[in-house]
């Protein structure tokens, strides 16, 4: 029986439109093989949306983001807006979005494609088999704290935690943890912040219903150290907003490219399912977007919004044949190489492994 599903899709700034386009080209794709349909309604958001509302985040997308099933998401900001008065910036327009929609829960899975683990920064032997889950609280912390203030003389942001913010991420990690090698370090900066020591008081709490679950704490300073000096130790990392946010985009260092990392911010509602990087404002427009993220963002969006394992592992199986066969984007075409291809053909050929 056919299963029809409403996509919200923000295209977004810079790189954004580029890449989100071929990871619709893949839906679509797995779509007519796989008895789905897919409608897709586009939302404004970020440098876009001032452009054409004066705002970042224009009402019709809170309202509208509401009313689908999920929300595909490619990235926002540039230089054009960046410089724009404080609370026009399209960060504020992100950061409203999540906030909006309940997406606290921002799931970032850092694994190293057997197909490419010449790519990565690391000896291939650190990084083979690497499969991190990065649990990142996303609609709490400095990134949302009050007070906050940009001043002439001073400038200052406040980084709190509330208690049902940190049980529930901490909940979301113990969870993820059981299904996976029930491994869960949960990196804070508790020698110096009480916001940490607060952070890991409760996550203990909340540990005591995970007995099967082994708990470790790590401070973020060496958390940073030990992914780069031997990432396979982890399994679940639990971390707040700011600490998950750098630690990420480090992790994506094991993979080989930043254009290779999904994430699904899931929470209270309609669940956000976008790369981990940004608008990368120096390559837009010249169709050299690595748009596999993007593509593994939608894939996690089938998996875990709507329930199509089937569809899912499709594209997961299509990106791995793509990358086995050698296609590959710039970012990663000094890596065993067969043929480097533009954003717009790698979606192609994902596309067409995942009709077959
Ligand atoms: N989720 C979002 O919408 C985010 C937006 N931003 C915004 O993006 C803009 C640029 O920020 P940056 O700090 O430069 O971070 P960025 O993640 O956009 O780019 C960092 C570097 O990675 C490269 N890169 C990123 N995605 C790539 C891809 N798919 N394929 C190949 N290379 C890729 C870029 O070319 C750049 O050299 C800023 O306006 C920033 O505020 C930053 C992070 C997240
Ligand atoms: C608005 C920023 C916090 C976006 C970002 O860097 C991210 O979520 O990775
Ligand atoms: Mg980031």
């Amino acid at each position: 029986m056919m299963r029809s599903y409403k996509i919200g899709v923000i295209k977004g700034d810079g790189i954004g439109p580029e890449i989100v386009d071929e990871a619709i080209k893949v839906l679509d794709a797995v779509a007519s093989v796989e008895q789905i349909n897919f409608d897709y309604e586009e939302f404004l958001l970020g440098g876009a949306a001032i452009d054409e509302t004066g705002v970042p985040l224009p009402e019709e997308t809170i309202q509208g983001v509401k009313k689908v099933d999920a929300v595909l998401f490619g990235a926002i900001g540039g230089p054009k807006w960046d410089t724009l008065e404080r609370h026009l910036r399209p960060e504020s327009g992100l950061l409203g979005l999540r906030k909006a929609m309940g997406t606290f829960a921002n799931l970032r899975p850092a694994t190293v494609y057997d197909e490419l683990i010449n790519a990565s920064t690391l000896k291939p032997e650190v990084v083979k088999g690497v499969d991190i889950m990065v649990v990142r609280e996303l609609t709490g912390g400095i990134y949302f704290g009050q007070p906050r203030e940009y001043g002439e003389e001073k400038a200052y942001n406040t980084m709190v935690y509330t208690r049902p913010e940190v049980e529930r991420i901490a909940k979301v990690a113990f969870e993820i943890a059981m299904k996976r090698d029930k491994r869960v370090c949960s990196v804070d900066k508790a020698n110096v912040l009480e916001v940490s020591q607060f952070w890991r008081d409760i996550v203990e709490e909340v540990h005591r219903d995970y007995p099967e679950v082994e708990l470790s704490h790590m401070y973020v300073d060496n958390a940073a150290m030990q992914l780069i000096r031997d990432p396979k130790q982890f399994d679940v990392i639990l971390t707040g907003n700011i600490f998950g946010d750098i630690l990420s985009d480090a992790a994506s260092m094991l993979s080989g490219s930043i254009g290779l990392l999904p994430s699904a911010s899931t929470g209270e509602g309609v669940g956000l399912f976008e790369p981990i990087h940004g608008s990368a404002p120096d390559i837009a427009g010249q169709g050299i977007a690595n748009p596999i993220a993007t593509i593994a963002s939608a894939s996690m969006m089938l998996r875990y919004a709507l329930g199509e394992e089937s569809a899912a592992d499709r594209i997961d199986t299509a990106i791995k044949k793509a990358l086995a066969e050698g296609y590959r984007t710039q970012d990663i075409a000094a890596f065993d190489a067969k043929e480097v291809v533009s954003t717009s053909e790698m979606g192609s050929i994902i596309a067409d492994y995942a009709a077959k």
